[in-house]
């Protein structure tokens, strides 16, 4: 045995059993994604206190589902934590008589670093942190992964499959970097949303529908991505600039951005987010 691989698990070739602990917004986009990837839903498992959102992930992709935390993770290969962080402490001392030892554990909340996982579950685990997005109900999500000195290669692969059923992956180098994924990528969608609520008012109260409105400002949004993403000869401020013809339209809102301190809004926000997922993480 090599140590790329591990007795327990299989190659990530869909074959593992997989258990989320919590049934709620990121959990149902992972199962959803894994499910159009064609993993076997009788090899995916999810604990949820509440009964109506089990029942519904039941079906919809007749997956199995239990109220009880302690006999998922005694169930599952993977174990995937996918509760809000003030939860987090619960369900570790629910969970932490279980051998996890042979497991994979990843986790999808904001903030807790691994080390506190650890600590919680009273177990050296091999634990990858992550942070996806909402985008990941449409395939479209990216998700930052970070993963302990005991994921060995094998389950690294294994977490990329998980992942890219959902969007994109990237492997981020130093945990500390994890809050900064979680200001950037895990909490931006809703800027994006903001952003275009914003614009949709303006335009409305400009005398636009709002369904005009919104099929404008959301496919610009798209477009503009979709641009700078296939574009990677030009920087974002090249990009810019095309827009920009001197003295035009453009330049006015660029302008109007400017004066009010838009760059600054934004790095506070982000600032903001990132301070944010280090308290998360202490909270008891
Ligand atoms: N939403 C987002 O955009 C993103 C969220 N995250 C992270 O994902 C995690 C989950 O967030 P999200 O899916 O949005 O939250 P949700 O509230 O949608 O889901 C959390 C789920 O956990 C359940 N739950 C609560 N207590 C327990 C418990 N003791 N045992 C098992 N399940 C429990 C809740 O059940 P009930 O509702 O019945 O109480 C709920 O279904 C968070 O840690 C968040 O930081 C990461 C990336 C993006
Ligand atoms: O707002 C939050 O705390 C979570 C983490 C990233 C997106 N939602």
């Amino acid at each position: 045995m090599t140590a790329d691989t591990h007795p327990d698990l299989p190659a990530p070739n869909s074959e593992a059993t997989i258990g989320f602990i919590g049934a709620g917004n990121m959990a149902s986009a992972i199962i959803a994604g894994l499910i159009s990837a064609n993993w076997p839903a009788h090899k995916i498992y999810a604990s949820n206190p509440s009964l109506p959102k089990l029942e519904r992930l039941t079906q919809k992709f007749n997956i199995k589902t239990t109220q009880s935390n302690q006999a998922l993770a005694e169930q599952v290969d993977i174990l995937v934590l996918a509760v809000k962080p003030q939860k987090l402490a619960d369900v570790c001392s629910q969970i932490k008589s279980v051998d996890l030892s042979h497991k994979l554990i990843i986790s999808v909340a904001a903030g807790w670093p691994i080390q506190r996982i650890e600590q919680n579950l009273q177990q050296q685990l091999a634990v990858v942190r992550t942070m996806p997005n909402t985008p990941a109900f449409v395939g479209e999500g990216a998700s930052g992964l970070f993963a302990n000195s005991r994921v060995n290669q094998q389950q690294k692969r294994i977490t990329e499959t998980i992942f890219n059923a959902i969007g994109t992956t990237s492997w981020i180098a130093a945990e500390a970097q994890m809050d900064t994924v979680t200001a950037i990528a895990g909490s931006s969608p809703a800027y994006f949303f903001l952003m275009m609520e914003s614009m949709i008012t303006a335009a409305v109260q400009a005398g636009m529908s709002e369904k005009t409105a919104f099929e404008l400002i959301t496919q610009a949004m798209k477009g503009a991505a979709t641009l700078a993403q296939s574009t990677p000869n030009k920087s974002l401020e090249q990009l810019r600039k095309e827009v920009t013809s001197p003295g035009g339209t453009t330049a006015a809102a660029i302008a109007s951005f400017k004066s009010n301190e838009f760059e600054d809004i934004v790095r506070k926000a982000v600032d903001a987010s990132i301070q944010r997922g280090k308290e998360l993480g202490q909270l008891n």
